[in-house]
């Protein structure tokens, strides 16, 4: 394929799952907003994790909250479960790989707080583990997810499964209404 039919095709069919995206995910966005306002008023933090790409979604998103996202505001409390290497390597090494995120619930969660478990699949399973562990531990789970969801929908309170098959497509949007969320966090929070 040539590189312009390829620029054409891939950002038709990302206008495409943004439509879909727009017309299915309002209602579960609303409430997963007012979870992380609930959380965030009452003192509780924001645990994203994620493998791969969605790592670095969690990682981003985070520091969205920790430090700046559209305007200087206080800082709100949020953390990446993906960013810590000897915890990772260490949770691998010792506990296997599946349990890398569960175990950094288990030391650091607290009720109130939000688990947001990303995944294109829904089927990586340590981030089901991850969701498995926060909801033991009392804390809202949120699954932000693609395909037919996978496994994460029977894990979490609230569910954001982009309408694609495809993995970049599905993380494009993921990282959209990430931003959207932080930035829709800050009105509520009256911030911006
Ligand atoms: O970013 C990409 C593909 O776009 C990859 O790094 C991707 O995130 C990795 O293959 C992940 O391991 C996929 O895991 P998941 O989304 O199914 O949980
Ligand atoms: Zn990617």
């Amino acid at each position: 394929m040539e590189p312009l039919t390829y620029f054409q095709e891939e950002l038709e069919d990302h206008a495409r799952v943004l439509a879909a995206t727009q017309a299915a995910l309002a209602a579960p966005f609303e409430a997963l907003l007012d979870a992380w306002v609930t959380s965030v008023r009452q003192g509780g933090k924001i645990l994203f994790f994620g493998n791969g790409g969605s790592a670095a979604d969690a990682q981003h998103l985070a520091a969205e909250l920790v430090v700046r996202f559209i305007k200087d505001r206080a800082p709100i409390a949020a953390l990446a479960l993906n960013t810590d290497t000897s915890a990772l390597t260490a949770g691998a090494n010792d506990l296997g790989y599946d349990a890398v995120f569960a175990r950094q619930i288990e030391a650091l969660g607290r009720p109130g707080d939000v688990a947001v478990g990303i995944s294109t699949s829904g089927t990586s399973p340590n981030v089901v583990a991850g969701l498995k562990m926060a909801r033991e531990k009392g804390l809202v789970t949120a699954a932000l997810t693609g395909r037919d969801g996978g496994i994460m929908p029977d894990l979490a309170d609230h569910v954001l499964t982009i309408p694609s098959d495809s993995t970049r497509r599905i993380q494009e949007m993921h990282i959209t209404l990430g931003h959207m969320l932080c930035g829709a966090l800050e009105i509520k929070l009256k911030l911006v």
